[in-house]
């Protein structure tokens, strides 16, 4: 009989490019330490309930995600949120308001990659205090009476927040990832798929007939260990148009070209239109223009007595207009390290201008 050798750490195969691996508490220890509470699940469930609502076009309310393109300082989201909430509340009967709080950042190739994954924003990586600082941040909001919106990116982070999260979205670099369909499936709260980067919006719908099904995929459970997961689907994801490398699509003519596509592939016909990014060329003085195009052609729309399929709208907005390095010494309070968002007063005119329409 042959004996195999063991082999050196010098021959061996495996983890050739991987430093380290450090370990982070199983979700369920997470969620135990800063729990969700009856009340609050109450009120997640009613907003998920709402917006699902408003995508069926059961409720003709728009439906607005708005606030910064990233968090990176919990106390300008609070500050932010605290100025929102009674906005929320004035324009309740017209438009559903919720709070973009985006804790994971896709890049186009690297960077700050968000607050869960790097929230002292130095290189340090504190996961671990990135994902107490995200979930405790999702439950202040919350209290304020405001449902949160969430990109997810990382497939087992949602374990951690999910079940504060009333909105979801999957971006535009992961939109054709069976990993983040899957993922989709399986959330409990609407999910809007944007379309790609090139401006491809085939490529959302099939996200969004994917999400629909079951599956069974490779993840981890509420207590980190690797596991089997079979999934449901998700009835409750839609289309978000966001531009493209070929420019924007939040025109009437390429959202009447979206909303064909839909019904081809016999999904409802609404969509929300993203105003940011390839929309407004990243630029937060063009996004409150896009804004109001929007809330004219949905103006224009009921004038006429048609459907609107126009169900929902996301805004990129802060406390300060614009966008800072996130290297910025210092950094300048209430503004983005991300994209560029407007600001507070134009923020508020524009979802006053939204609520008109
Ligand atoms: O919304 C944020 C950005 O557009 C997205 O994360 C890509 O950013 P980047 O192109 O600066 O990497
Ligand atoms: C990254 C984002 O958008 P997109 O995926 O459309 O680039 C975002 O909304 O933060």
């Amino acid at each position: 009989m042959t004996t195999i050798p063991d082999l050196t750490a010098a021959e061996s195969t495996s983890d050739r490019r991987i430093k380290s691996f450090r370990s982070i508490p199983a979700p369920d220890t997470i969620r135990a330490e800063l729990p969700l509470t009856a009340r609050r699940a109450i009120a997640v469930q009613k907003d998920r309930d709402e917006i699902a609502d408003i995508l069926a076009g059961r409720d003709d309310r728009l439906l607005v995600v708005v606030g910064p393109c990233s968090v990176h300082d919990p106390i300008a989201a609070i500050d932010y949120a605290r100025r929102l909430a009674p906005l929320a509340a004035d324009h309740a009967d017209r438009l559903k308001i919720v709070m973009r709080v985006y804790f994971e950042k896709p890049r186009t190739t690297v960077g700050w990659k968000g607050l869960i994954n790097d929230p002292g924003m130095d290189g340090s990586f504190d996961v671990e205090r990135g994902l107490r600082t995200a979930r405790s941040l999702l439950l202040d909001i919350i209290d304020l009476g405001l449902p949160v919106g969430c990109e997810f990116l990382e497939p087992t982070s949602p374990q951690y927040i999910a079940d504060a999260v009333a909105w979801g979205a999957i971006g535009a670099r992961t939109t054709e990832s069976q990993v983040h369909r899957q993922l989709a499936s399986g959330l409990s709260m609407p999910v809007g798929f944007k379309n790609g980067t090139d401006g491809n919006v085939q490529v959302a719908i099939d996200g969004v007939k994917a999400a629909a099904a079951g599956h069974v995929f490779f993840g981890v459970d509420d207590f980190g260990r690797g596991a089997v997961v079979e999934t449901a689907g998700n009835q409750d994801c839609h289309v978000i148009l966001r531009g493209g490398t070929s420019g924007p699509n939040h025109d009437p003519e390429s959202v009447s070209a979206a909303v064909a596509s839909l019904a081809k592939a016999g999904l409802p016909e609404r969509i929300m239109i993203d105003c940011s990014h390839a929309n407004s060329g990243k630029d937060h003085v063009r996004q409150a223009e896009v804004a109001e195009e929007i809330a004219a052609a949905v103006r224009a729309t009921r004038a006429a007595g048609n459907p609107v399929t126009i169900s929902g709208v996301m805004l990129e907005s802060f406390l300060e207009p614009g966008a800072q390095s996130p290297d910025a010494q210092p950094l300048t309070y209430g503004q983005s390290v991300t994209d560029k968002c407007m600001g507070w007063e134009t923020s508020a005119a524009v979802l006053a201008t939204l609520a008109r329409s």
